[in-house]
């Protein structure tokens, strides 16, 4: 891996997607409570996927309960442009869409900032790291799926790292996350391709230690960003 800025941070942003939904709130809170850094609201249409979750009224519900944690939604849409002002109106600051089914996207990525929010630009696993080069001065933060989108659950795409190796070896100070199937037998190898901001679901929900996964995941990625600063 190619030499890391000292600025870069590892940043642990636990995804409710798998969570009890009907406690939301109180979900949420414990992640923090245990050392999220922020929360990874992951937002599906059931066209882009076939699946549905939560829209910007519920990430608003949300924000009236819990004022100051980093918000980032997950796109998961195929019409991201439609929901930049409702998601900035509901407090969201980070927007984070794919961009496979978008024609414009720097325009996008104009209006997000516009709207007072950060721009991440997620790839599916099918989507080449070539599609993504020419946006990225446009982005804060590029997001290797390492699953198809949809599901929680799913099993860790280790064939993904080449993209993030990439991405971390070109742009040093680049804020780069992985989110599916990421947990303590997948952390390592996100860590040592280069990624800092780790979406990490049914290994941190699904566990009765939460506090001590989301400090294992932290250390291994901590231990790479520095191994590349010494
Ligand atoms: O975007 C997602 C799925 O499309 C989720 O963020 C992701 O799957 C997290 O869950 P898990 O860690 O269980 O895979
Ligand atoms: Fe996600």
């Amino acid at each position: 891996m190619a030499v890391s800025p000292k600025s870069l941070k590892c940043k642990i942003g636990p995804s409710i997607l798998n969570a009890d939904l009907s406690q939301l709130f109180l979900e949420s809170q414990r992640l923090l409570d245990n050392g999220a850094d922020y929360l990874h609201l992951d937002v599906m249409d059931g066209h882009f996927v076939p699946n549905l979750t939560i829209g910007h009224p519920v990430v608003k519900c949300l924000r009236n309960k819990i004022r100051h944690a980093f918000f980032e939604t997950h796109m998961m849409v195929s019409e991201p442009a439609k929901w930049v002002e409702p998601m900035a109106d509901a407090g969201v600051n980070q927007y984070t869409f794919h961009i496979e089914p978008v024609k414009e996207v720097i325009p996008l990525c104009r209006k997000i900032r516009e709207a007072g929010m950060t721009v991440g630009l997620a790839l599916k696993p099918g989507t080449g790291i070539e599609a993504v080069r020419q946006y990225i001065d446009h982005a804060d933060m590029i997001l290797i799926m390492t699953v198809e989108p949809g599901f929680g659950g799913q099993q860790f795409m280790t064939d993904m790292m080449p993209k993030v190796q990439w991405l971390r070896h070109n742009y040093p100070g680049l804020d780069i996350e992985v989110d599916g199937g990421v947990g303590l037998n997948t952390i390592t190898a996100c860590a040592e391709a280069g990624a800092n901001m780790i979406v990490a679901g049914t290994a941190v929900i699904n566990s009765s230690d939460q506090r001590a996964v989301m400090a294992n995941l932290r250390e291994t990625v901590e231990r790479s960003i520095h191994k590349c600063n010494v």
